[in-house]
């Protein structure tokens, strides 16, 4: 079935696809909805058209879906960690080899720019390889007792784990999470964002590289997320998305005393110091605001430019801004693509129209785009925005707007930057542009408090380094060795050679 979606891939061009195969999957083939009464439509961002319809899961199919998942982690948690990795190179090996059939069907359903969403695709094949590669490393201690004794740990699998994901990378937090949980020896049920549906090809890809019928399953719907976090069967939910659905998550999983990765929104800062290289830290602005049409989590979407230099950087920044190519997403020379939606479309513009409002200027951009080409006139395009004279205090500082919209103020001092930096409730990345001072590089990494900090760069993500937040972003990681932690729990074995020295 994924054959077909995909090998319709090649010729297909904006506007031109439909979806009529079921989106769920488990027990190792997709399944049709039980009943399609409720059934949504999900759209093609670049067009406004109906690219398919999202029927949500009831708890009877999310059962089913779970049941299908246990059957699975029943048979791979046998499997040594270099059986596991075997199958999970194949499964990266076959990402690769479809990656530009994955990568236009994500652009269809998501509206990025084909140029991102390749490497969205190559992100997620190396993650799917990078954990088949941590598989075999999983090892527990030996540790010497009293009289000869000794005990050993076990790092072992959860079970069931659930993937909840958001709509702006699709196929990656897919692979993101369902990479360090099957390395681990678990099962997993991932719900896709409704907005985004067509990320069930992974699991076709995961079950044509030889896991066990059920390991990767998909079911489709927005609540169908709480049935899921709710479901006994469900040892862990790993979680992406907004602060507020992240709070729910964990209260939910907190009946059931599931463990919970959130990975949610952020409002992260971006200091830029007069000593930097001006070309670097506009590029790196531009990176750290208009990637995914601003639809990015760890966006540095509050610039801090010291004072001496912010009209360069403003000329600059707007100057390349004006010149981003925002039109049909499949075209190689486009940039900037369509919003996910009509409506977050409009919640965007109104954050913008409101900043104004609050008395910040828009130096370019911020208005609703109507491409040239005739079948993109339904899709949500915007020019994106940069707004000037913006205070700490304003909605467009403090919220998180999702969207293609950079906000920059000036600062004076080190101290101060950090201080208003940190003047957040969110935690999940940050970035400094500073060339000639290598301690106050480090220095101000150390203090801005945020799950990652980019140096002289932003929005990099090698699946080696550990990615999540502080405070309300979020905690548990994803990539890196450390993730593995959060997808195994330890198991210690004490053993006694020798009698039993009883107080009774
Ligand atoms: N930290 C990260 O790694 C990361 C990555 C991508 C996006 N995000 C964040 O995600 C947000 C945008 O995504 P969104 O609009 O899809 O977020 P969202 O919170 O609206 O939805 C996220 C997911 O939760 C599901 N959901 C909705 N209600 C639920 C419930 N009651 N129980 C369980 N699941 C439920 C949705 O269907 C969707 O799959 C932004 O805030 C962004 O910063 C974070």
């Amino acid at each position: 079935m994924a054959a077909s979606i995909l090998a319709s891939m090649p010729g297909a061009s904006t506007g031109s696809v439909v979806l009529t195969d079921p989106l769920n999957f488990w027990g190792g083939k997709r399944m049709k909805p039980r009943q399609d009464t409720n059934a949504e439509p999900v759209f093609e961002p670049a067009t406004g058209r109906v690219l398919c319809q999202m029927v949500p899961c009831g708890s009877q199919e999310v059962d089913e879906a779970v049941e299908s998942a246990r059957g699975a982690y029943l048979k791979w948690r046998e499997l040594s960690g270099t059986e596991r990795a075997r199958v999970m190179l194949e499964a990266a090996r076959i990402i690769r080899e479809r990656r530009d059939n994955i990568a236009k069907l994500e652009v269809i359903n998501n509206g990025k720019s084909i140029t991102e969403a390749l490497a969205d695709i190559d992100i997620s094949w190396q993650c799917v390889e990078y954990y088949a590669g941590l598989t075999g490393a999983l090892a527990g201690e030996h540790i010497q007792l009293p009289g000869g004794n000794f005990a050993y740990t076990r790092r072992t699998p959860l079970g069931v784990c659930v993937g909840i994901g958001a709509w702006n990378y699709p196929f990656q937090v897919a692979a993101w999470k369902s990479a360090p949980a099957l390395a681990c020896g678990n099962a997993m049920v991932f719900k896709p964002s409704p907005l985004t549906p067509v990320t069930v090809v992974l699991a076709e890809i995961y079950r044509e590289a030889g896991v066990p019928d059920g390991l990767f399953c998909v079911v489709q719907g927005g609540e169908t997320g709480a049935l899921l976090c709710r479901h006994p069967t469900v040892a862990k939910v790993s979680f992406t998305g907004s602060v507020p659905t992240g709070k729910k998550v964990m209260e939910m999983s907190a009946g059931g005393v599931k463990q919970v990765t959130l990975e949610l929104g952020g409002k992260s800062p971006l200091l830029i110091f007069k000593d930097c290289d001006l070309e670097n830290a506009v590029k790196g602005a531009l990176m750290a605001n208009f990637l995914t049409q601003g639809q990015v989590c760890c966006n540095g979407t509050r610039v801090y430019v010291q004072r001496e230099i912010l009209p360069q950087f403003l000329e600059e920044v707007v100057k390349r801004t004006k010149a981003i190519p925002v039109g049909d997403p499949l075209l190689d020379g486009t940039r900037m693509g369509a919003l996910i939606s009509r409506a977050h479309l409009d919640k965007v513009l109104g954050f913008i129209t409101q900043a104004q409002k609050q008395g910040a200027a828009v130096l370019c951009g911020g208005q609703p785009l109507v491409p040239a080409d005739p079948k993109l006139k339904g899709g949500y395009f915007m020019s994106p925005c940069v707004l000037d004279n913006c205070t700490d205090d304003m909605t467009c500082v403090k919220e998180e707007i999702f969207g293609p919209v950079m906000a920059v103020m000036a600062f004076d001092s080190e101290e101060e930057a950090i201080r208003r930096a940190n003047d957040t409730t969110f935690g999940l990345a940050s970035g400094v542009f500073t060339s000639r001072d290598v301690s106050r590089a480090h220095r101000v990494a150390a203090s801005l408090e945020a799950g990652t900090c980019y140096i002289n760069n932003y929005n990099i993500s090698p699946v080696e380094v550990p990615f999540g937040g502080y405070k309300h972003s979020g905690f548990g990681r994803e990539n890196g060795r450390a993730t593995m932690e959060y997808y195994s729990q330890l198991k210690a074995v004490v053993v006694e050679l020798g009698d039993v020295d009883s107080l009774f």
